[in-house]
């Protein structure tokens, strides 16, 4: 039995279409969910209101991977908060590592994403994570503390209390990625934990929930897990299938 409330979810990133998330979130809907688990997934957009829609009334929480900063204007490509929310989502995740690097999101875009998200009721899922080159030079915690102070810039104690953060290293992250090990991550936790500690005080930033993710699988979730300042992972492909996210739930509760 696990000893804390463990955020245990998602991102199909650019894969399950409608018909493949419908199939999906058939599977989903019927998981029997311990109690100490608040379960989340994130589809890509064309599938969102078939899966929110799906999940609408169970302890499933739904988000998109990304969204506009505006209400609504002339931004070509984009989707907004409005719609997000429309489609039937609570969550949304910004700033991961992938949009970073190949799609020009920025800390400051980051921030407006985050603060357009609280304004719109969406708990924002902020991921942010050191380069290899970082990790290397053993600068992971200043670009860590970067990342969150300006994702968080701006927001009050109440707002910044209501957002998710998950550590990803970019070199943890998917096939070619290496799993962080356990004890890096319980460091790089802990000096997160003190960072939020900086911006809303020790007991508030108890209350932020913070992930970790990266090659998360059936064999090392547990391990992540059973940290004192880990919250929850946040899995990739190890549980696209979700008779894989169903066995890592149960992993981390046995
Ligand atoms: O965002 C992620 C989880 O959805 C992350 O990129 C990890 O992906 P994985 O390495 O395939 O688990």
């Amino acid at each position: 039995m696990t000893r804390k409330p463990l955020w245990i979810g998602t991102s199909w990133k650019m894969n399950k279409g409608p018909a493949a998330a419908r199939d999906a979130v058939g599977q989903i809907v019927s998981m029997a969910i311990p109690e100490e688990i608040t379960p989340f997934v994130i589809p890509p957009f064309t599938s969102l209101e078939t899966v929110a829609s799906t999940l609408s009334g169970t302890r499933w929480h739904v988000g998109a991977q990304n969204m506009h900063w505006e209400d609504d204007g002339a931004w070509t490509g984009e989707i907004s908060p409005h719609m997000v929310r429309e489609c039937g989502a609570d969550m949304i995740e910004l700033g991961h590592s992938e949009r970073r690097e190949h799609f020009g999101e920025t800390d400051i875009t980051v921030n407006l994403k985050v603060r357009a998200a609280i304004r719109h009721k969406l708990r924002p899922l902020i991921c942010i994570g050191d380069s290899a080159e970082e990790y290397e030079f053993g600068v992971t915690h200043e670009t860590l503390a970067r990342q969150t102070k300006i994702a968080l810039h701006g927001l009050s104690a109440a707002e910044i209390g209501t957002v998710l953060l998950a550590y990803e290293p970019v070199w943890a992250i998917g096939a070619k990625g290496r799993a962080a090990e356990p004890d890096f991550v319980a460091l790089a936790h802990t000096r997160l934990r003190n960072v939020l500690a900086e911006l809303v005080g020790s007991e508030a930033a108890q209350r932020v929930p913070v992930l970790y993710g990266g090659s998360v699988s059936l064999d090392n979730a547990a391990r992540y897990t059973a940290l004192d300042n880990v919250d929850g992972v946040f899995i990739g492909r190890s549980a696209w299938d979700p008779s894989g996210l169903e066995a890592i739930i149960r992993s981390v509760v046995s």
